[in-house]
């Protein structure tokens, strides 16, 4: 059995427990008002008096309709004397028979005034809920999110959150039958203890077989748990990977995979189908038995007549108040698993909170700087970053270069705090990082490039996520600086034009190109160029970057690039090999030094290598 520490400390068992418990957890969490519960289970209560009651009338109209009035007052017990004093208040067969229906209208109206709070309350608490869960995923660390696959992220919001309010309705109808089991039975106890009691054994009986043969329902609950995540993997893939699976003409295995997990989904459903379906029938059967035993008990006993029709007419009514009890208990085993994985994403511990910090700074004025910095993104995997120290000058234009998988992204997910660091601090003139007002620091900075993806929505909404505030006229100065306006204006729809997923209706250079105009809207402080032009051709690239460097002339740039002709033109490099630092200079200081890195890769791309060297060495 597996455990898992909530915020609070509590420990949750992971493979059994009682679903009523992470239940009241959630309620705990979504502060539900207390008086609510209460409310329900007495409207519940009221209701099933009044059913009782009933019963008791309706036997008293029986035997003065029959003018057998003698023959109810020979009923045994409490129950006897309760006919005997209905009896002296209703006197005819029609005075009773407008009670009975005026009590039938009641618990009519209180079943009614029970579904709709409860409804109102579950719809509450799925609406929190869901809030709540989708609160986590943007509020907890990066770290915590990238743990979790997408399908089972995907699973928690889009359907477990929803199954709250059946488990909280479930809850309420267990108390309330759990109550009207009680009354019932009290109402037996009045009438005889050894039809009460023998009821009662011979019930439990029934109930503990029920018991065990739905006990496979929990282990079931958690594979159709498991087997509904992977089939949401092959619907999140089918979705987000169409153009790769028609590339390689996948579609077919694709397909069959699909069927697969959809049949595996439908037997694990079936399986817990038919197990519920057995309930129903298996607990009227069994309480048949129970009937059939207390009319032999009692004719055996030598019991009078009226007093075993009162057991059998209560036992009777009390068998739908089992079968709910058992039904809802059955339900709630079965979502357990789901219950729990809601429970454990809202209050399970982050180990890496992203920090808020306090300090405000307006502007970048000496610059950053990253001092011994390391970095792992699992604690058994290689440092991505081993005790890097650089610094990126404010108002210059820094190039970082380095081969693939060198740490550079690594580099801009620690300035964009997605991560912080394992070892060593990152200084903003002077404070670390950590302590810059989160909130702050990102309206100083903006991104464009590698996995800034473009989102769902118009080509104006893609831009305008950088600035809320934004006028159209400032969205198309952007736009135009990036050198893709021309090309929207021609659109049918110009700047309404649906992006679609992963902006798959545009280019690879026309993508980067809306990128990097949404990075221009902010107006920032501090650009972030991550390979953000690396799919324009050579001439386009050259003038956007001409473009983007007057206008931001006086502000901090980093730009990453693959490309060495272009860091030319950079204040400052930085050269990053297997998560080290190189080498660090200005391009003509790195160049004049013919064992540094720069100078190596220049040197090896003859094609460049003359124009590049002599600029810089002028
Ligand atoms: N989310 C992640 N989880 C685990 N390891 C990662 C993750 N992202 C990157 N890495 C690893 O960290 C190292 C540095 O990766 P990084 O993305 O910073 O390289 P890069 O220099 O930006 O490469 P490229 O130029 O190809 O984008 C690589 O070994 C990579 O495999």
């Amino acid at each position: 059995m597996t455990e898992r520490e909530d915020v609070s400390g509590k420990r949750i068992s992971l493979a059994r427990g009682a679903a009523v418990t992470v239940l009241l957890l959630l309620l705990q969490l979504a502060r539900l008002p207390r008086w609510v519960t209460p409310l329900l289970v007495t409207l519940g209560l009221v209701s099933s008096l009044a059913e009782t009651v009933g019963i008791t009338l309706v036997l008293l109209f029986f035997y003065l309709a029959m003018g057998q009035i003698e023959l109810a007052m020979s009923t045994s017990g409490l129950f006897g004397h309760a006919l005997e004093y209905a009896a002296s208040w209703f006197a005819s067969p029609t005075a009773t028979a407008a009670v009975i229906f005026l009590l039938i209208v009641i618990r009519a109206f209180l079943a009614f005034l029970h579904t709709l709070i409860s409804a109102r309350v579950g719809e509450e608490i799925n609406e929190f809920a869901r809030n709540a869960v989708h609160g986590r995923y943007l509020s907890a660390s990066y770290r915590f999110f990238q743990q979790h696959d997408e399908a089972q992220l995907m699973e928690v919001l889009g359907t477990e959150t929803w199954l709250i309010s059946g488990a909280y309705a479930s809850f309420t109808k267990i108390v309330v039958s759990i109550c009207s089991i009680v009354l019932f039975a009290s109402f037996l106890l009045g009438l005889s203890v050894t039809i009460a009691v023998t009821a009662a054994l011979a019930s439990l009986g029934v109930s503990f077989g029920i018991r065990r043969l739905a006990r496979p329902v929990q282990v079931l609950g958690r594979d159709v748990k498991q087997i509904h995540q992977r089939l949401g993997e092959h619907m999140l893939m089918t979705l987000q990977a169409m153009r790769t699976i028609r590339a390689f003409g996948q579609e077919r295995a694709h397909q069959q995979r699909f069927e697969c997990a959809s049949a595996k989904v439908h037997r694990a459903s079936l399986s817990l189908a038919k197990i519920a379906a057995l309930v129903p029938p298996l607990t009227e059967t069994g309480y048949l038995l129970v009937l059939c035993l207390i009319v032999a008990l009692a004719h055996f006993l030598g019991i009078g007549f009226a007093t075993t029709l009162t057991a059998v007419a209560l036992l009777y009514r009390l068998q739908p108040h089992i079968r709910e009890l058992e039904g809802n208990l059955l339900y709630l085993a079965q979502i357990e698993p789901q219950l729990k994985s809601i429970y454990l994403m809202l209050s399970s511990k982050d180990t890496d909170p992203p920090a808020l910090g306090h300090l405000r700074i307006g502007s970048l004025v000496y610059g950053i700087s990253f001092e011994e910095v390391s970095f792992r993104y699992r604690a058994d995997a290689a440092a991505a970053l081993d005790r890097v120290s650089f610094r990126i000058p404010a108002g210059k234009t820094t190039a970082l270069i380095g081969a693939s998988g060198s740490g550079k992204t690594t580099i801009v997910n620690l300035l964009l705090r997605l991560y912080s660091v394992d070892e060593g601090t990152i200084l903003v003139d002077g404070s670390p990082l950590d302590d810059v007002r989160r909130t702050n620091w990102l309206d100083l900075l903006s991104v464009a490039g590698q996995d800034i993806d473009l989102i769902e929505g118009t080509v104006f909404d893609n831009v305008r996520m950088a600035n809320e505030r934004a006028s159209q006229a400032q969205i198309i100065e952007a736009l135009t600086l990036a050198g893709i306006s021309e090309f929207i204006e021609s659109l049918p729809e110009k700047y309404d034009t649906w992006v679609g997923q992963q902006g798959q209706r545009f280019s690879g250079g026309q993508r980067q190109r809306i990128g990097l105009a949404r990075a221009v809207l902010r107006n920032p402080q501090f650009l972030i160029l991550d390979e953000a032009l690396s799919a324009l051709d050579r001439d386009l690239e050259e003038s956007v970057r001409r473009a983007i460097e007057v206008k931001f002339s006086d502000r901090t740039i980093l730009r990453i690039t693959h490309r060495l002709e272009t860091v030319v033109d950079a204040h400052h490099v930085i050269c990053i090999e297997a998560g080290r630092v190189s080498a660090e200079g200005s391009p003509s200081d790195l160049l004049r030094n013919p064992e540094s890195p720069l100078c190596k890769a220049l040197m090896d791309r003859h094609s460049i290598v003359e124009p590049v060297a002599g600029r810089m060495l002028r």
